[in-house]
């Protein structure tokens, strides 16, 4: 994962991590991305399509990969690491029941990022991790009305996680700006959200400025106590 952003000299301890509407049109699409990469720190943002065809995937990474590049915004693809290295990606996420992760990493390369979904299991993490894995996923924090989440994860997985590992934990699933701040403090080092940026009322950019804005009075000790 990328640790530096041109907008800081030092990266803050949590970041966020943006994953696109599972639809999408990627002209129109193109000018939100913008607007929400322009709006504050984002770490790196997954184009995540279901139900699409190759070519689909393909042409959504041209559009938008470069968007992201450009601002020295990590591009992750979901689920396909063929795809990611054809494109350009800078990394793929797999799920455990996607291509599994080493042979994920065969395909994308040693210099990929790749991530691995680990739901509420501290065994998939710890597997994931001692293979290689540049991030562990932990999920769902909340109810999540972007996909049918099967596990449930809570702050105490984030802070053993982080206590005793070095490798990166990202935290998903129905995060928003008012509920985050349990996540940030118990340890993730990101914070991967779908709705809260993309179905913000006042549109994306003010998605991640709130995010930001939690997050960072979360790590200041000012942030919701829940
Ligand atoms: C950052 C991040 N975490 C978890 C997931 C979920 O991956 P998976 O379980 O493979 O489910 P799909 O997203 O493929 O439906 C993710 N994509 N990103
Ligand atoms: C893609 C995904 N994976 C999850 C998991 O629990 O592994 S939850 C999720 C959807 C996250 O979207 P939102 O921020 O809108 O809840
Ligand atoms: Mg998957």
């Amino acid at each position: 994962m990328p640790q530096a952003n041109h907008r800081q000299a030092e990266p803050p301890a949590c970041r966020l991590y943006l994953v696109t509407p599972p639809a999408l049109e990627p002209a129109a699409f193109a000018p939100l991305l913008t607007r929400a990469l322009d709006a504050g720190d984002v770490a790196c943002v997954q184009l995540r399509l279901k139900d699409c065809s190759d070519d689909d995937i393909r042409r959504a990474c041209d559009v938008l990969r470069p968007i992201a590049q450009e601002r020295e915004v990590a591009f992750i693809l979901n689920d396909h690491p063929a795809l990611a290295r054809e494109t350009g990606c800078d990394g793929v996420h797999v799920g455990q029941s996607d291509t599994p992760y080493r042979q994920a990493r065969k395909i994308v390369g040693p210099d990929a990022i790749v991530g691995v979904t680990c739901h509420d299991s501290r065994h998939f993490a710890m597997v994931a991790a001692e293979d290689g894995a540049d991030y562990v996923a932990f999920g769902a924090f909340f109810p999540t009305q972007t996909k049918t989440a099967e596990y449930h994860a809570t702050p105490d997985l984030l802070r053993w996680w982080s206590e005793l590992m070095e490798v990166p934990c990202v935290a998903i699933g129905g995060i928003t700006a008012d509920n985050c701040a349990p996540l940030v403090r118990a340890g993730a080092d990101f914070l991967a959200v779908v709705n809260a940026v993309w179905g913000h009322p006042d549109g994306p950019a003010a998605g991640v400025k709130a995010l930001n804005a939690a997050i960072a009075a979360a790590l200041a000790g000012t942030g919701d106590a829940a």
